[in-house]
């Protein structure tokens, strides 16, 4: 896989011939490096996205039999709505991860029914907080607006959401393009993961992220590229 060096952002190109076969892929790389982060400090943190992409490798990760029991699963960002809803993460993540031998981890959801989207940021902190921190495997989505977790172009704080410096753990988002309300995991948080991986289907979103990778005006994508620890690994199937 040809390592693509840019001027500011370093990642890794992996391109497969199927969705099936990214999924296996991409299963077997989280799963061996929470095997790994296991090994080195007793427990593995994960953080996953939602939407319409990862139910294929979710499927594929759940059959993977690591020691589960020593698994965190958090999201990297949540539609402020009850976990019944279609539109939940962390109801997809139950449906879909949270299964067959995945079914032993932990899951620390972002998002509880509480008064207001800000009350949630500020408890999800407290709550979040306590975690093994920082993330061993995040796995990014993005959408074809160059937006990944909540950091929406249009998002009403997203100096906050992309300051690389920031302490904070979740944060609430409001953006038009966005259905509803959001919580979104910092891109501090996310940056200093030891594994960073996005997930992208189909010519669009590749076409999103080369634009991405080759602008001047910066979307939320290149600034997670950009202040990453280490080289992105993109898995990309048509
Ligand atoms: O809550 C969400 O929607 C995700 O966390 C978000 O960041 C997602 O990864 C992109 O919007 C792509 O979504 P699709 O997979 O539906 O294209």
């Amino acid at each position: 896989m040809a390592r693509e060096q840019l001027n500011s952002a370093a990642y890794n190109w992996h391109a497969f011939a199927g969705r099936q076969d990214l999924a296996a892929a991409l299963a077997g790389h989280v799963a061996g490096r929470l095997t790994n982060a296991i090994a080195e400090r007793g427990t593995g943190l994960l953080a996953v996205s939602g939407g319409t992409t990862p139910a294929r490798f979710f499927a594929s990760l759940s059959n993977i039999p690591i020691a589960w029991n020593k698994v965190t699963v958090t999201l990297v960002d949540e539609r402020c709505v009850p976990a019944s809803s279609p539109r939940s993460n962390a109801g997809l993540v139950a449906a879909n991860l949270l299964q067959n031998a995945a079914a032993a981890a932990r899951f620390v959801p972002l998002y509880e029914e509480v008064a207001s989207v800000g009350d949630t940021s500020e408890s999800d902190s407290r709550m979040l907080r306590s975690l093994p921190w920082p993330l061993d495997v995040v796995v990014l989505g993005m959408g074809t607006d160059g937006h990944t977790a909540s950091f929406f172009p249009d998002a009403d704080n997203l100096e906050k959401l992309l300051d690389p410096s920031s302490e904070r753990v979740v944060l609430p988002v409001h953006a038009a393009s966005a259905d509803e309300p959001r919580l979104t995991l910092s891109l501090a948080r996310i940056v200093e993961a030891g594994f960073i991986a996005l997930h992208i289907e189909g010519e669009d979103k590749r076409k999103t992220f080369e634009s991405a990778m080759a602008s001047a005006t910066q979307k939320p994508i290149r600034a997670v590229l950009d202040a990453a620890e280490r080289p992105v690994e993109v898995f990309w199937a048509p």
